[in-house]
């Protein structure tokens, strides 16, 4: 069972079906480029979707996209039953994006209050948000150090204050841009631990990216982008054994060799 904020409108009893995010034929241009090309692909919820690709494929595009931050979209893009950017998505996704984004001179505890607050207003809601403000703390491991100024932290310890923010609230869809870089690998195991917990026991939709293909192998399913487009989206089993590879990485580089021969097929019939 979801919490909800007072004051979020509750989804209709149909939308509690919908995939935590659905596109069709989703475009977006920035600049002069076209940076997306008429992908379609769906995130289901309760579980851990992988966005993977390597560096300037799109993948920060398409999450800013399904958040709501990104001019130039055109085609279909359905976050948690509703268009992507409509009002009533705000408490109910999470999002971190790659620059942590805490008050330097405030503590882990103090920062956390502030996007409570601003979430959850009002006195009569004081000791709700209190909770939350806790439990988000625990959930990224920062009890020890919830009186630290943030601006005393390591950058792994303040990315994870980022993430802490993103939990209040319990969302739906938590959207983390590439949540791990730069974490060491006990941490970055426990992150996936908790990543699986949240879709498990809340049923929270997620939809992470990597470009580090070994964190593919820790995903329920896969979406795997290249130049703009899905190259693929299964689950790793299915990926590993559509191209008789033994990992995630044989299997993208078995697919981005099949993209680049048929679109050399391509030219040479033109
Ligand atoms: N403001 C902009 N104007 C024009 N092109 C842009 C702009 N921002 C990003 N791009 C281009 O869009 C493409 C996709 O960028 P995006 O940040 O989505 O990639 P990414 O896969 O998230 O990369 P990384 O893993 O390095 O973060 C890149 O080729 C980038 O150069």
């Amino acid at each position: 069972m979801m919490n909800y904020f007072s004051g979020t409108p509750r989804p209709d009893p149909g939308e509690e079906e919908s995939p935590a995010v659905r596109a069709r034929d989703l475009t977006v241009v920035r600049g002069p480029r076209t940076v997306l090309r008429g992908l379609g692909f769906t995130v289901p919820r309760g579980q851990v979707t992988g966005l993977l690709g390597p560096s300037g494929c799109g993948k920060s595009t398409l999450m800013r996209a399904v958040v709501g931050t990104q001019a130039k979209v055109t085609g279909t893009l359905d976050v948690l039953g509703l268009p992507a950017g409509h009002p009533a998505l705000r408490t109910r996704i999470g999002y971190v994006t790659q620059a942590p984004s805490v008050y330097d001179d405030l503590s882990v505890r103090q920062n956390l209050d502030y996007f409570a607050a601003i979430l959850d207003p009002g006195r009569a809601s004081a000791d709700r948000r209190r909770d939350h403000v806790t439990r988000a703390i625990a959930d990224v491991d920062l009890t020890p150090h919830a009186d630290a100024l943030a601006g005393n932290l390591s950058g792994g310890q303040r990315s994870r204050v980022s993430l802490a923010v993103a939990l209040l609230g319990a969302p739906e869809l938590l959207v983390l841009d590439e949540p791990t870089v730069g974490l060491d690998p006990v941490l970055r195991r426990d992150l996936w631990q908790l990543f699986h917990a949240l879709a498990a026991d809340r049923g929270a939709g997620l939809l992470i990216s990597s470009h580090v293909m070994d964190e593919a192998e820790r995903c329920d399913r896969l979406l795997l982008m290249r130049a703009g487009e899905i190259l693929a989206d299964g689950t790793p089993d299915a990926l590993r054994t559509g191209t008789g590879s033994d990992t995630v990485e044989a299997a993208f580089l078995h697919l981005v060799d099949e993209a680049a021969a048929a679109s050399r097929t391509k030219e040479t019939s033109r």
